[in-house]
């Protein structure tokens, strides 16, 4: 008989436990559990319907730029909260049995119910008491909500992307990335749009000339940015919702989101059971993933980890897991990570940081330009677009980038292979891109 009902059990369906799920399952015997939706956060209620909605309103704001340039009427295009919505279910509403199909059709083993540990090898699912070899844990992150009066009113991202109509006036709490897309989203749909940032700074991770420059784009849109400001309650009237801030603030609102960050989706798994530590940024892991329990690997937004909580960032833990788990033995390598926040235009950003480069001129040389002018934008009249790229002093290979520009998640992704690759501008004289296009453009950064 065998010791174990299973060899791999995964926690959650989201991008990091299939991408294991997927890696594991020729070899392995393997069981995938998911409490809510088959396909996680990013499909469903997270990266994928966001950037729906975001093509649209995007579209939309390049039609009025095109206004007396060939277009007319722009002024009538308007968004419809209501289709748009459809337009994104027409996604979204295949994506959990789509998901399970593919474990089905896998032949992996997969079961709907909320997994507790009983110990380090025993799980149990609604009724059932399942063992494994091993596991992984790939839960993912759940929307914070702040401690504030009246807080069981807040709303989340996921409330956001699945609403019936477009409520006329919102107000964020947090000025991270939710806050920022979805408010961009908002505004852009006609809503009149609030953001209440606790300190001076929204998108702390990027630099601030550059998050600077979007407020003030954002602030063109519309949206009003409360700095050094914050909600703290909020009361139900008859229509509306009363919110008052820390400056005593009061204003009337159809809803408040909760955009003040996201934690690890650990308080279901009874983690106590085994010798697996978490705090509350999540669960402790060594540099093979592996938790305090041997058997216990974790992937993804569920990681207390410093590198960007992202889709692929999970997907490649998920793979890199799948690959421990059948004896490869070496520590995870990240290679570069690049992040984009959805904001219209986009801010995008990889590598060594400006700050950082601005403080060691001896290793790093900064190249920014205002490329409004250059063809690439010229033609989408982007007149803000605007790019840095840091190179290193010894060879001139790119060492980061930032792009705040339309289409900078394309730019950046350039710039992520060329830090991978150590691309050098000799190498680029023997690349012929589509001329006119981003990547033509790549040579005058260097
Ligand atoms: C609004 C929003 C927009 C985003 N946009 C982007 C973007 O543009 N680009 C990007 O790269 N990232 C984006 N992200 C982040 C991205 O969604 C996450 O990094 C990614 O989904 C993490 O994958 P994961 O597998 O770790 O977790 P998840 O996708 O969260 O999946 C975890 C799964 O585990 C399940 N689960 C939890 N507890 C249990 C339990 N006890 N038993 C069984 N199942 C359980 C959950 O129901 C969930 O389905 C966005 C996130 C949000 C919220
Ligand atoms: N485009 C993308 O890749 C994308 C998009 C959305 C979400 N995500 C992921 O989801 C994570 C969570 O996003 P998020 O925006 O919720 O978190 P975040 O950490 O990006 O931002 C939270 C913001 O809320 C502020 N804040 C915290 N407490 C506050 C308070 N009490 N009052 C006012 N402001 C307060 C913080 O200073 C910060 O600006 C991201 O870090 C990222 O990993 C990624």
């Amino acid at each position: 008989m065998e010791k174990y009902d299973y060899d791999v059990i995964i926690i959650g369906a989201g991008p990091g436990g299939l991408a294991a799920a997927y890696q594991l399952s020729a070899t392995h015997k393997v069981l995938v559990v998911e409490k809510h939706l088959w396909g996680g956060t990013c499909p469903n209620y997270g990266c994928d319907p966001k950037k729906m909605l975001y093509g649209i309103v995007e579209t939309q704001r390049q039609a009025q730029k095109y206004k007396h340039n060939g277009l007319e009427d722009t002024a009538h295009l308007k968004v419809n909260w209501h289709d748009m919505m459809q337009f994104k279910r027409s996604y979204t509403n295949q994506i959990p049995g789509g998901t399970e199909n593919g474990l089905t059709n896998a032949d992996i083993d997969h079961i709907a119910g909320t997994c507790h540990f009983l110990n380090a090898h025993q799980i149990q699912v609604n009724e059932r008491q399942i063992s494994a070899q091993y596991f992984i844990i790939a839960t993912g992150a759940e929307a914070s909500i702040p401690d504030i009066e009246g807080n069981n009113w807040l709303k989340t991202s996921t409330d956001f992307l699945d609403e019936d109509s477009l409520p006329a006036k919102i107000a964020f709490i947090g000025g991270g990335y939710v806050a920022i897309e979805l408010a961009n989203i908002a505004v852009s749909a006609g809503a009149e749009v609030h953001i209440f940032q606790h300190n001076s700074r929204v998108l702390r991770s990027f630099p601030e000339e550059y998050t600077q420059k979007l407020v003030s784009l954002l602030t063109e849109k519309g949206i009003v940015f409360h700095f050094n400001d914050t909600i703290t309650g909020v009361k139900k009237g008859a229509h509306t919702f009363q919110v008052t801030s820390q400056h005593q603030q009061s204003l009337s609102v159809d809803a408040v989101y909760a955009a003040t960050g996201r934690h690890a989706s650990v308080g279901s798994l009874n983690l106590e059971n085994t010798t697996a530590a978490y705090t509350s940024k999540g669960i402790s892991v060594n540099d093979h993933l592996q938790t305090d329990a041997p058997n216990i690997f974790a992937v993804g937004d569920v990681i207390d980890k410093k590198i960007p909580k992202l889709t692929p960032v999970a997907s490649f833990e998920g793979r890199y897991v799948a690959q421990q788990i059948k004896k490869i033995s070496a520590s995870i390598q990240y290679p570069v990570v690049p992040h984009t926040v959805f904001s219209g235009p986009e801010l995008s950003q990889v590598g060594v940081s400006l700050e950082t480069a601005e403080q060691h001129p001896e290793l790093f040389k900064i190249n920014s330009a205002s490329v409004g002018k250059w063809y690439t934008y010229n033609r989408l009249l982007d007149t803000d677009a605007q790019v840095t790229v840091i190179l290193n002093q010894q060879d001139q290979t790119v060492a980061g980038a930032v792009v705040l520009a339309t289409n900078a998640e394309e730019l950046i992704n350039y710039f992520t292979l060329m830090i991978k690759n150590k691309t050098t501008v000799n190498d680029l004289k023997n690349f012929i891109p589509v001329y006119p296009s981003v990547a033509s453009d790549l040579t005058y950064y260097m």
